[in-house]
Order: structure tokens, then sequence, then C-alpha cells
């Protein structure tokens, strides 16, 4: 089983709920699939710990990390994996992409356009139904 930790950043955009999105690149898994950004927990390491981790090399971005939402299992061909998404906001930082090809922030009522990994869905759809 594969512990994944993604977050749900949220920030208001002309009185809107938006979400940051990211896409993954040609040569990752899930090829060109977006998602809520983030990464493998290490040994040892918080959720917390691992989700600011990732989010700075990712994005060169600080993060508060807030509550979690419901976690998600999905069995992939590749294996299991267990995602647990937080609701976060942005502390500092500008964002610089370092290994996905695009980001966009969606309005909550546009989620459901986007080509989400498939482990997504369940999140996308919490997020509708707050
Ligand atoms: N970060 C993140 N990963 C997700 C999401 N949804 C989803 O199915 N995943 C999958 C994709 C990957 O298989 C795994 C996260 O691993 P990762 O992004 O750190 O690693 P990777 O696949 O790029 O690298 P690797 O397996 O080749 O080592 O979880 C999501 O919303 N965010």
């Amino acid at each position: 089983m594969i512990e994944v930790t993604c977050a749900v950043i949220e920030k208001i955009l002309n009185e809107t709920s938006c979400f940051l999105v990211c896409q993954r690149s040609e040569n990752m898994r899930l090829p060109l699939k977006w998602e809520f950004p983030g990464g493998k927990l290490e040994p040892g390491e918080t959720k917390e710990d691992c989700l600011t981790r990732e989010i700075n090399e990712e994005l060169g971005i600080k993060i508060e990390v807030n509550d979690p939402l419901t976690p998600v299992t999905h069995q992939y061909n590749f294996g299991k994996i267990t995602l647990f998404p937080f609701l976060c906001t942005i502390k500092s930082g500008q964002i610089k992409l370092t290994e996905h090809i695009n980001y966009v922030w969606q309005p909550i009522s546009l989620l459901t356009e986007l080509d989400f990994a498939p482990a997504d869905l369940p999140i996308v759809q919490e997020l509708k139904n707050r």
C-alpha cells in the first residue's frame, strides 16, 4: 500500500472559491492527468510534514495545512494507493513548477471539467458537496 498526501489549496478569486490543481507530465505515471499536488509519505514523517515538504519541492511555496478531507483508497494497475487530502492555504511564495507541466486555479463549479487521476474523483465530489 502506497500512502500519498495531497494538498487541496484554496483561494478566493472574484468571490469564488478556487482550488489549485496541477497537471502531471507525459513521463510521469498517470501522464497528463490533473491532480492535487503532493506525494508519497516517507518513513517517520507525519502527513503534515510530508505535505509541507512535497509542496515546497514541487511548487516552491510554503503552505499551512488545515483540516483533513476523507482519505481515498484506489487500486491502480501499478499498486494500491491511499490518498490523504488536506485543505491548505498558501503562507508565502510564488508558484514555480518543478515537476508538473501546468497548473490552474479552478473554480469549484468547473472542477469536474478536468481529467483528474481516478483516485482524485471522490475528493472532487466531496468538495462539490461541501
Ligand atoms: N501527488 C498526488 N499523487 C496522486 C494523486 N492522485 C493519484 O492517483 N496520485 C498517485 C500518482 C502517483 O502514483 C502517486 C504519487 O506519487 P508521486 O507523485 O510522489 O510519485 P510519482 O508517481 O511521480 O513517482 P514514482 O511513482 O515513479 O516514484 O499517487 C494526487 O492527487 N496527488
